[in-house]
Parts: C-alpha cells; structure tokens; sequence
C-alpha cells in the first residue's frame, strides 16, 4: 500500500524508525516521509538510512503533513505538543502517537483541542513486518483517516482496533512490551544451551529458528498453543520434564506478574501525564 499523503514523523528514534524501515520496505515512498529530532547528526544517519526528508523544526515538519506521528517519550510530549499546537491549528492533520500510556484527551487538550487523533501501540518487529498494533480512533477521526492509519500499520504487520481506549495499557503490556520478553527468553535459552555445552552461535541459531517456527506453527492452527506443546511431550521424556520445571518453578504465575506490572504502569503513566500542568 502506498499513498501520496505526506507523513510527518516528530521523533527519530527505535520506534520511528522501526515503522518507516517498514514502510519504505512495503511501498511507502520515501518522498512523502519527513523526520524530525533535535540532534542532527541522528537525523543524517536516518536520512541516509532511508531516504526520507530531515528537519531539526518540529514546526517545519508538522507543517509538511497531512498525518502526524508523534514518536517521542511520553515526557517530552507535551512540550513538542504545545510547540506544533499552532501549526496543526490551522493545517489540521490527522495526529497519531504511539506513546505509551498518553491519554488522547490530554494530548488534544495539548494540542489546542478539536483535532482527529489515532493513538496506536505499535512494537519494534514492525521493522521486519512483522509488526502488532492495538489502535484506538477518538470520534473526530473519519474513515478515510482510519484507513490511512490501518494502511501504514498493516504495511508492517498485524493491526487490530480497539473501541475502548483502556485496552490499549492491554495492548501495550502484551504486544508494545512483548518483544522484550521474548528477547529474555532468548537470551536464557540461549545461555541454558551453552551451559549444556553448545558453542554461542549455534545456540543462536537453533533457539531463534525454534522460536519462529513454534510461532509460525501456532498462528497456522488449528491447533491450540496447549495441544501444540502436548505434541512436543513424548511420556516419560525430555519435554515433560523441561515443562515441569517450568510450571513447578511458577513461570505462569511470572508471567501473570509481568503482564501486570506492564499494564499498571501503562495506567501510572496516563495519570501522571494527564496531571502534567
Ligand atoms: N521502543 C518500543 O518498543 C516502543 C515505544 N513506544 C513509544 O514510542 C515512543 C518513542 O519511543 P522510542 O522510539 O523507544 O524512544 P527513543 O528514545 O528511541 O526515541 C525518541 C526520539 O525522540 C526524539 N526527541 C526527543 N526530544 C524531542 C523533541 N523535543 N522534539 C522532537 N524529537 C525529540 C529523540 O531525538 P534524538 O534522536 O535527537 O535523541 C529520539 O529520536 C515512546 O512514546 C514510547 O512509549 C511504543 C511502542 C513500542
Ligand atoms: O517500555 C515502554 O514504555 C515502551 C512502550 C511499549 C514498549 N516500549
């Protein structure tokens, strides 16, 4: 999917251009994108990354487009907000954040108020295309602008709606956060091989194609992930007693704990921020 609408990122950094070296890699072009952030020799690596226009302005760039992501911190938004308010008042673009937490109505309100905005929880294998967002529309937003955000998120993954904006501290505990629980998994999968004995790369290698290929075969179905696992557990095995170890060990309950403490946090930080004077 491609569009001749110019997208303004503000903000440069592992998200942004996780879901612009998507783009550009699913038909986006290069021409339509502008990037802003204040160290400029960020930006020229960006640019010389991707291709796409490079500017230090928040303003300048703001006022190239007619979709906005706002990919800072969510501590810094509010002052990059009230810098573009009164660019994006009178241009009046379709405003996407994919801060973590940030309510939509404190970043209207920052905004100068009145304006569409598209929150998406988005996570860093959209660079690879293989993406997964949760995204949330306010009612100012129009269906063709729903469909823009859908198109760029689909370009680079997997994108669900969401029609009650709480789910996103759901999404964000599971998919926004999720790769980095897997990269944990990784790393200890890969540090169990090398304790039994493998070199580091061929640890890598098997732990990392094992991971892909026991989510690929959990998204073909039909099988369940439960059954899935039971076809690994010959009786009287290997697996049963990994597994054992596992659930005797308390991971579910550990998971459980992650998933919260991402999801409160997610909370904690829409309070503070919607407390930010
Ligand atoms: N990382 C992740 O996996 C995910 C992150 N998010 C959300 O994405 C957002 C960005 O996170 P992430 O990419 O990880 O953060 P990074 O720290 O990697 O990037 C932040 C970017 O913001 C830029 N920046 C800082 N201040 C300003 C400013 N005043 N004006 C313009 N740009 C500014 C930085 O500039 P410079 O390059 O010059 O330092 C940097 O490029 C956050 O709100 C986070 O919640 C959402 C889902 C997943
Ligand atoms: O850790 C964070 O706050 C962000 C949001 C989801 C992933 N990274």
């Amino acid at each position: 999917m491609s569009t001749s609408q110019t997208i303004a990122f503000i903000g440069a950094g592992n998200m942004a251009s996780a879901i612009i070296g998507g783009m550009l890699e699913n038909g986006y072009n290069a021409d339509n994108i502008w990037v802003s952030a204040p160290d400029d020799d960020h930006l020229q690596k960006i640019r010389n990354r991707f291709g796409v226009s490079v500017t230090t302005d928040n303003r300048h760039c703001a006022q190239q487009a007619d979709i906005i992501v706002l990919a800072v911190k969510p501590q810094v938004m509010r002052a990059v907000c009230q810098d573009i308010a009164p660019v994006v008042q009178n241009t009046r673009p379709l405003m996407v954040s994919i801060a973590a937490g940030l309510e939509s109505a404190t970043l209207d309100q920052w905004l100068g108020g009145g304006l569409p905005v598209v929150r998406v929880m988005p996570n860093t294998p959209s660079l690879v295309g293989k993406g997964a967002a949760g995204l949330y529309a306010t009612d100012e937003v129009g269906s063709e602008q729903r469909d823009a955000v859908t198109a760029i998120f689909e370009s680079i993954g997997v994108a669900v709606w969401v029609d009650n904006e709480d789910l996103l501290h759901s999404v964000t505990a599971l998919s926004g956060s999720g790769p980095a629980y897997f990269f944990l998994i990784l790393e200890a999968l890969e540090e169990a091989a090398i304790s039994n004995g493998l070199d580091a790369m061929t640890a890598r290698q098997l732990a990392i194609q094992t991971m892909a290929g026991a989510a690929e075969m959990a998204a073909r179905g039909p099988d369940e992930p439960a059954q899935l696992k039971r076809n690994v557990m010959s009786p009287g095995g290997t697996t049963e007693q990994a597994i054992k170890t596992f659930e005797e060990g308390g991971l579910r309950e550990l998971v459980q704990k992650a998933g919260q403490a991402a999801f409160k946090r997610s909370g904690e930080l829409a309070k503070e921020l919607s407390k930010d004077e």
